[in-house]
């Protein structure tokens, strides 16, 4: 019986390499897939995984109907066992429907992937939608983690070095950006996300920590005036 399967986790824990797998394994045994992605970093038409591998793929328009899609095919005489979602956040919620209703009337496996939530810790709608109407929802089990060591679970928007809460629910970006001025994102654990604290904060709180006894030393503080007794 076909499935809707939701694979969630933070960005960077490896969601892409585990869709090229998934499908490299269902391929190998003569299964027929179709690959959809929308808005991958590498751009139009592919899924790409930061190990290095890429195929590729769909790109997935607002405008585009799965289930259109699956059932022109078929009438056409092509098979279709299974769909890659890449990027599943960013569909709409007709499109999720969409793809529950193949799984359900077309007995076609749905494996889609992405994040849960977004850099203000509010779902995205495509992905409530999957929350809502996967048959699992399965939590990847590489754990991505903050600069503390802690199981990272938020995903934070970095702009110009500090941690941003407020913008566009959608702008594509990497974890580790190279150029300045770009947006990039840094998962962190609940508590850092809380306390703004990036891998970049931190360091500077720690650097002032370590250069504020030697800074007093050099220039102390001027002694507090005696007061007389009357
Ligand atoms: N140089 C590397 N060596 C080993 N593993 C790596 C390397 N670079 C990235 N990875 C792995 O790839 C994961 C990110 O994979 P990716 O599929 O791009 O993630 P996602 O799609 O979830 O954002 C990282 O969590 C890490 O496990
Ligand atoms: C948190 C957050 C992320 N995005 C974008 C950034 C990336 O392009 C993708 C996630 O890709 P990954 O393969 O999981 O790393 O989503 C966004 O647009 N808005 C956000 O709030």
């Amino acid at each position: 019986m076909a499935e809707l399967v939701f694979f969630s986790g933070t960005m960077d824990c490896g969601k892409s390499t585990l869709a090229l797998q998934m499908d490299h394994n269902h391929a190998a045994r003569g299964r027929v897939g179709l690959i959809f992605t929308k808005l991958d970093r590498a751009g139009s038409n592919v899924l790409s995984s930061r190990l290095g591998l890429s195929t590729g793929a769909l790109e997935v328009g607002d405008d585009l109907d799965f289930w259109e899609g699956v059932v022109s095919r078929a009438t056409a005489g092509q098979r279709i066992d299974y769909l890659i979602c890449d990027e599943a956040q960013f569909y709409t919620c007709e499109q999720v429907e969409q793809l529950a209703r193949i799984v359900d009337e077309m007995d076609v496996d749905v494996f889609a992937f992405g994040i849960t939530a977004d850099f203000r810790t509010e779902l995205f709608p495509g992905s409530k939608r999957l929350i809502e109407l996967a048959d699992r929802v399965q939590v990847l089990q590489v754990e991505a983690l903050c600069w503390c060591g802690r199981r990272a679970t938020t995903n934070a928007r970095v702009v110009d070095g500090s941690m941003v809460v407020e913008g566009e629910q959608v702008v594509v970006g990497d974890t580790n950006a190279a150029e300045p001025g770009v947006v990039e994102y840094e998962v962190l654990c609940r508590r850092h996300y809380m306390r703004r604290m990036t891998s970049h904060a931190a360091r500077a709180s720690a650097q002032s920590a370590e250069v504020l006894p030697f800074e007093l030393d050099v220039c102390p503080l001027p002694p507090l005036p005696i007061t007389q007794a009357d």
